[in-house]
């Protein structure tokens, strides 16, 4: 399998490929290598999958052929680009479409359209409308960017968007059940132990367990400052992607905004695996966990909290008890090593397969008895569950 992917560029000649990819290369890029790689890092241990990111300027159409010759994998992304000065440019992306179109024999190819030298409006050299450019991403599909490689405007927010939108979805797919369990955790606002209040008065609840893990160093204290300054809908926005790593892509400069007001990394914060690696760490964290389960012989510390957003039969148990209640016998059944290799993956979303072969029909049953996520990526790291298409949870 090829894990290389790539950003193919291409365009008329003019339109500011090589600039965006100059700028790229030395702004940007270099810290999108960085996240990449500390992603491939994370899914090495924990896919034996690995990525990079190339970009490729395509210097003459001519090559067109070889690139998608050579390099068609699925795994590249073409930003087709025009400037907003030039109609020639802007006809020339759907001639462009249908070459690699006919090249690749599919239409359903990954692709950004992005308008570039938006600056040039202000001195009314505008030749093609946003309107147009809309109009034709539509049609083709895809998203649309207005940037300005000259002043920079637009240019990191549509990458990082783009990134986020074809590279690190393709993770969020992978381990959609932590997504939505985080952000079912977030918005049913259940077990809460802080309040904030938004500039409208109006209060929001949260876990300062997700908080101060994941926004570590900065302080509930801080948080709370924070969202006093903006509307009850942006804190909500900023927490759901604080919980879940994502946002819709239109929030990317919001987040990133109020990011940088409490002095934290947007980025290495985005991402499911991002919060997959704070599961972790929490996992290993034994001094911060709350709960005992008694399973056989043996005691299990957990933080009640993964366990309410991993499992629906923990959460009702977990709003039905005393919040005192300091530890629980497990009636499962299950034995001890399924036990531990069940609260292993509420946070890894990760089963160790050396580790379960001997008791995976105990997993299996797990599934319904704790009653997962229908989405739950345990389903499709059971061989058994691999096999029978009919029982595949999807
Ligand atoms: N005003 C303005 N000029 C730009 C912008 N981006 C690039 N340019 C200029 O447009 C010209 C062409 O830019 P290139 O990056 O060489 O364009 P290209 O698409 O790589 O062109 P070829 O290499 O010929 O295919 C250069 O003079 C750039 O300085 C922009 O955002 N605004």
């Amino acid at each position: 399998m090829d894990l290389f992917r790539k950003i193919i560029l291409v365009g008329e000649k003019g339109v500011g490929k090589s600039s965006l990819k100059a700028r790229l290369d030395t702004n940007l890029l270099f810290d999108l290598e960085q996240e990449v790689e500390k992603t491939s890092l994370e899914l090495e241990q924990m896919d034996d999958q690995d990525f990079f990111l190339g970009i490729l300027e395509l210097l003459r159409e001519e090559s067109l052929e070889v690139i998608v010759d050579k390099y068609y994998t699925n795994n590249e992304y073409f930003l087709f680009m025009y400037s907003v000065d030039s109609l020639d440019s802007f006809l020339k992306i759907l001639e462009l479409y249908n070459h690699i179109s006919k090249l690749k024999k599919d239409r359903n190819f990954k692709m950004v359209l992005v308008a570039n030298k938006t600056d040039l409006c202000t001195k009314n050299e505008r030749k093609v409308s946003k309107k147009k450019g809309e109009c034709l991403a539509r049609k083709l599909k895809c998203p649309y960017y207005e940037i300005s490689v000259k002043t920079g405007e637009g240019v990191d927010s549509s990458f990082v968007d783009m990134i986020h939108h074809f590279i690190i979805s393709k993770t969020k797919q992978k381990h959609q059940d932590i997504v939505e369990d985080f952000k079912n955790l977030f918005h049913r606002q259940e077990l809460t132990d802080c309040s904030f209040a938004t500039n409208s008065g109006k209060k929001i609840k949260a876990h300062r367990l997700i908080l101060e893990s994941r926004l570590a160093p900065c302080k509930v204290k801080t948080i709370r400052k924070l969202l006093l300054t903006v509307t009850h809908e942006d804190a909500s926005v900023f927490l759901e992607w604080v919980y879940t790593g994502y946002t819709h892509p239109s929030k990317v400069s919001l987040i990133t905004s109020m990011c940088e007001t409490i002095s934290v990394q947007f980025k290495s914060l985005s991402g499911v695996t991002s919060v997959i690696k704070n599961l972790r760490n929490l996992y290993k964290q034994e001094s911060s966990k709350d709960f005992t389960l008694k399973v056989k012989k043996e005691s299990i510390k957990v933080h009640k909290l993964i366990l309410v957003a991993r499992s629906e039969l923990y959460r009702g148990f977990f709003l039905s008890i005393d919040k005192s209640t300091k530890s629980v016998k497990d009636h499962s059944k299950n034995s001890t090593e399924t036990m531990k290799s069940l609260i292993r993956f509420f946070y890894t979303n990760r089963l160790d397969g050396n580790k379960t072969k001997n008791f995976m029909k105990e997993i299996e049953n797990s599934i319904e008895y704790f009653q997962l996520n229908m989405k739950s990526s345990l389903s499709s790291q059971l061989p058994t569950l691999k096999k029978n298409k009919m029982c595949q949870i999807m």
